[in-house]
């Protein structure tokens, strides 16, 4: 099963980047080709019942099985990235997450008012960073179609927070 595969696969790391913070380290995943595959395929079937015209992926570890993903969906994908690091015009909005704060920013032409918009990422913590995705996402007149994780930290009661936004909500394990 492709929980028990990616909870015996993703390393724990005390104290990163700050004390008292259990880090999950997916890159051991990067290193599975099959996995990768599984992985994608497997975030695919869980969205297969919600309606998806862009899939947006959250700077960095959202752009790895995010643009695989809109791949295999086949539609675009569109990179939010931190501040300061797109180039064209863009729309910002910044959120605090399990360990610090930040901006968060898309391009103000990169999805089309009254699109759905499937946000991934590789892990839900508290929630804040999706929910800053999602207010670019509505700031565009866009709708939030859903969330799609690898990974969801359930002790953080991140996913009441996206109750509002959608009540579509996949992660393929949870802590
Ligand atoms: O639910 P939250 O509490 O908001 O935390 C989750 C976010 O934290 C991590 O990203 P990070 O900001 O560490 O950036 P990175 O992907 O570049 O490592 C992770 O990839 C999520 O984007
Ligand atoms: N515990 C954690 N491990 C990995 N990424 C995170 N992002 C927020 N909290 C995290």
């Amino acid at each position: 099963m492709i929980e028990k595969k990616i909870k015996q696969i993703v390393r724990d790391v005390n104290d990163f980047p700050k004390a008292g913070i259990v880090f999950k380290d997916i890159t051991p995943i990067l290193k599975d080709a099959v996995l990768c595959g599984e992985i994608t395929t497997a975030l695919a079937m869980q969205l297969s019942a919600v309606k998806i015209d862009v899939v947006a992926g959250i700077e960095s570890r959202g752009f790895l099985f995010g643009m695989a993903l809109a791949n295999l969906l086949n539609v675009p994908f569109v990179p939010i990235r931190k501040a300061g690091k797109l180039p064209y015009k863009t729309i910002q909005q910044s959120y605090d997450l399990e360990y610090g704060s930040a901006t968060l920013e898309m391009h103000e032409d990169a999805i089309l008012p009254g699109q759905h918009v499937l946000i991934h990422d590789d892990l839900l913590a508290t929630g804040g960073t999706v929910v800053a995705a999602s207010k670019l996402i509505e700031k565009l007149d866009a709708v939030v179609a859903g969330y799609s994780f690898i990974i969801a930290l359930d002790f953080l009661n991140g996913k009441d927070r996206l109750k509002p936004f959608s009540a579509n909500n996949f992660a393929l394990a949870s802590y």
